[in-house]
Parts: structure tokens; sequence; C-alpha cells
């Protein structure tokens, strides 16, 4: 599903990734780990083809990693916390929009808000959310999107136990679904509990 071919990536002054070779089956789940600016974000965002490699090639079912690409925006649900709201509508307006216009149940929006621990504040505005309680919620939305592959910067961010037994039961129901999930963490307990595959960047 997700396939890496001696993919570089590089910055002005430092090579971030080097030669990185992998393929992630269909229902699998893969981390990248590493210090902080060592990486993780510049390699998601290139995987969700917001950033194009210096060499080497990303594909998700064949389609070739580009956020242009219609066909290839249909594979894949990113979150990488720089989602933007409107402010006039609700936490699960919000939710049932994006159901809409992917043609999917919308009853799913209350239901995935609801399983998120966040369902009481369906009628809430985004921006008054709490920090944790908007990692829920950008959580819900990247997971409702019927996407193959979902690709997640620093799920556990912001959030308390429950909220991160959460995303790590989130992340291993997906992949029974036989999507396939990126994410980048600073979690060895998410590593452990949701990683079929571990990626180290900056070493
Ligand atoms: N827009 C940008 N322009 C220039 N350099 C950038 C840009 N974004 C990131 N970088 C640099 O690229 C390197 C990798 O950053 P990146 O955000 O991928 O690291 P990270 O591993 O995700 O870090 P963290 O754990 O802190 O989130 C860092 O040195 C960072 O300063």
């Amino acid at each position: 599903m997700l396939s890496i071919d001696h993919l570089c990536l590089s910055t002005d002054d430092s090579d971030l990734i080097t030669d990185l070779t992998l393929q992630l089956p269909p229902g699998e789940c893969l981390a990248v780990v590493g210090p902080n600016g060592s990486g993780k974000s510049t390699l998601l965002r290139a995987i969700a083809g917001l950033r194009r490699p210096d060499s080497g090639e990303i594909r998700v079912g064949g389609i070739i990693a580009d956020d242009s690409d219609p066909a290839f925006r249909a594979a894949v649900s990113v979150e990488l916390g720089d989602d933007a709201t409107f402010a006039e509508l609700t936490v699960l307006e919000h939710l049932r929009l994006i159901t809409a216009a992917h043609d999917v149940d919308t009853e799913i929006a209350a239901v995935a808000l609801d399983g998120s621990g966040i369902g009481d504040l369906a009628d809430r505005f985004p921006h008054t959310l709490s920090t944790g309680q908007r990692q829920r919620f950008s959580m819900c939305a990247a997971w409702i999107r019927p996407a193959d592959l979902v690709v997640i910067d620093e799920p556990e961010a912001g959030l308390d136990v429950a909220g991160r037994d959460w995303v790590a039961q989130r992340i291993r129901r997906s992949t029974a679904d036989a999507r396939s999930v990126v994410f980048a963490t600073h979690s060895p307990e998410l590593v452990s509990r949701g990683a079929d595959q571990t990626v180290t960047v900056g070493r």
C-alpha cells in the first residue's frame, strides 16, 4: 500500500532522510521516531504529498504522493496539526461536513465523537476546546475520512492517560479494518502498542 523507494529529504543545510526504502502493507502501522528537529514531520509531509522528495519516490496504492492529485487525496487522510476550522460550525457540524464531502454516512460523525470521549462537546465550537479536546476532535476528523492510509503527526500530543489509551486503541482498530497508519511520535508506549514497523530518523 505505502511504498517508499530510496527516499532522500534535505533542508538547505542538512540531510534529514537518506536512502529510505520500505513497504507498509494494508492493515499495518508505521511509527516514525527520532529527536526534535530530526525530520519526522518532514517525512510525514512527504508521505502526505505536501513536499516533493529530493530524490527517490513515495507511492500510496501505486499513486505517486502528490497532494494536488485528487486520486492521491482520496487515498490518504492527513492530520499534521495545521488544520483550519470554520468559526461558525460546531464540532459535530465539522465532522458531518467531512462525512458528507466523502459521501459516507453522516451518523458516524457522532459515533466517532462519542468514541473519542468528547461526545458531550458536539455543539461547541472548535476554538473553544482545550488542547487535548482539540486533539481528540482533530483525530476524529482524520479517522472518519474513508482513506486507505492515515498519516498523523504526534497523535498523543496534549492527551491525558485516557486519551493516549484511546489513540492506541484507535490505531489498532484502523489497522484491523485493513487501513494503514503512519504516525510520528515521542511516545515509546504508543510505538509498542501501535506499530508494526518503526523508522528512526536523525541518526
Ligand atoms: N519550513 C521550513 N523551513 C526550513 N527548515 C525547516 C522547515 N520546517 C522544518 N525545518 C527544519 O527541518 C528539520 C526537521 O524538522 P521536522 O519538523 O521535520 O522535525 P521533527 O523531527 O518533526 O521535530 P519535532 O520532534 O520537534 O516535531 C529541522 O531542523 C527544522 O528546523
